[in-house]
């Protein structure tokens, strides 16, 4: 492996022994260009297999876009491109009316190098779940792992019945990702709040915020956006996950962190229509209505606040009130926790910090998935408690309880718009 720069002591690497082959699924979309890619290449180049004359890792990109893996290089500009092209890198068009035959083609093309381990990451969206998981079942190799990169669907009936799906057909080589878990920021933050002085920090929180703010608007994914709104995109996934790992119970085993992190989303309590109605507030920027591929009567949110507030028996933050919120279109782009102690001082923790010597999120991700290290993934109980709190608040919205507020793109910043106490 080739190192980045000194690592921090609290930064672990997770290790693996064979090469790697990444399959990407929607390896032409925004989430692929801009994160899987730059993060996965320096992690596959510096894999070898031990064998002699052996090509070592590589990357093959799938997608709708009829191309070939010469305009797939080109297309990354030239220093993705250039690291691209060191991996050999292939395009494969996927197509939308035969999609076993793209999958049959994927899978003979993953046997070429068959000392490789298989890692299958799904970049799509949700809809497209159901075929690629039947696709790569039948045509990939046995040991080959799956990644989904999403809340698995947009409720929870669905989202039981594709978890349940994928682990029959995978066992635990299917994985629930959220890149947030890989964010340095992220990671630093759970580290420190394991220790014995910030873990009393802990112990004195009076409220917890999560917030993650960004200026870009919702350009080019209104499909998916019209299904869940921006609370069904982050609140499920990044906003939870960052909770429950910085407030969960912890050991020093990293093998027992997703039931804990799963019980402490059990102990945030479901809200009734009413509580939603009381501590929510859901809002859309002006002009989302009107651009590219939207839905003119689209009733997507673009920007909420909710609070849920733990119960008095809480064994560490009995009563404390945790709040999140998130928008798109806001004043500046910001992804925090913010936590209130007892004696009324704010701290607050960036998520989104860059730390010398650490991978890119998506790099160590995939570092992880081929290790096994299951503590960096979303695990089935986790994934559906989150959706059983998402659906009870977008049941209560959809009811009409919570109006949806217009404001103004570039003037807005999420935790301004957290509902008073009444
Ligand atoms: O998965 C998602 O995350 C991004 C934000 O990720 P970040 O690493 O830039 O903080 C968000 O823009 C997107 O809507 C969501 O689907």
């Amino acid at each position: 492996m080739s190192h980045i720069g000194h690592a921090p002591l609290w930064y672990t690497r997770p290790t693996v022994d064979r090469p790697i082959t990444l399959v990407t699924i929607g390896g032409d979309g925004d989430n692929a260009r801009r994160n899987i890619g730059p993060g996965v290449r320096p992690v596959l180049a510096g894999l070898r297999s031990g064998r002699a004359m052996s090509p070592g890792s590589w990357e093959i990109a799938a997608d709708v876009k009829p191309m070939n893996s010469k305009q797939y290089v080109e297309s990354l500009g030239d220093e993705q491109g250039g690291a691209a092209s060191r991996l050999n890198a292939q395009y494969v068009t996927l197509d939308p009316n035969a999609l076993d035959g793209s999958y049959q083609e994927l899978g003979s093309l993953c046997t070429r190098r068959d000392e490789n381990q298989i890692v299958v990451w799904l970049s799509t969206a949700p809809e497209h779940y159901w075929d690629a998981l039947s696709g790569i079942h039948a045509h990939f190799p046995d040991d080959t792992i799956v990644i989904i990169e999403k809340p698995p669907a947009k409720d929870l009936t669905r989202a039981r019945r594709l978890v349940s799906h994928a682990r029959r057909l995978f066992g635990n080589r299917f994985l629930l990702l959220d890149h947030y878990w890989g964010k340095p920021g992220v990671i630093e933050l759970m580290v420190k709040l394991s220790g014995p002085f910030f873990g009393a920090t802990l112990q004195s929180v009076t409220e917890m915020h999560v917030i993650t703010d960004e200026k870009r608007l919702v350009t080019g994914r209104h499909r998916y956006f019209d299904g869940v709104g921006l609370f069904g995109d982050v609140f499920p996934s990044h906003l939870l996950n960052v909770a429950s790992a910085i407030a969960c119970e912890r050991s020093d085993d990293a093998t027992e962190l997703p039931a804990a992190r799963a019980l402490f989303l059990k102990s945030l309590p479901v809200p009734t229509l009413e509580e939603v109605a009381r501590n929510s507030r859901r809002g859309q920027y002006e002009g989302f209505r009107q651009e590219e591929g939207a839905d003119p009567r689209s009733e997507a949110d673009t920007v909420f606040a909710l609070r849920l507030t733990l119960p008095s028996d809480h064994p560490r933050l009995p009563d404390v009130p945790c709040i999140f919120s998130a928008g798109k279109g806001m004043q500046e782009n910001r992804g925090v926790v913010r936590l209130r102690l007892a004696d009324g001082q704010w701290v607050e923790h960036d998520l989104q910090k860059r730390v010398r010597g650490t991978l890119r999120t998506h790099g160590l991700l995939l570092l992880a998935a081929a290790a096994h290290r299951m503590e960096y993934f979303v695990s089935p109980d986790e994934a559906l408690r989150a959706m059983e709190l998402n659906d009870a608040v977008q049941h209560a919205w959809r009811s009409g309880c919570v109006p949806l507020e217009p404001y103004v793109p570039g003037r807005m910043i999420s935790s301004d718009f957290v509902p008073r106490r009444v």
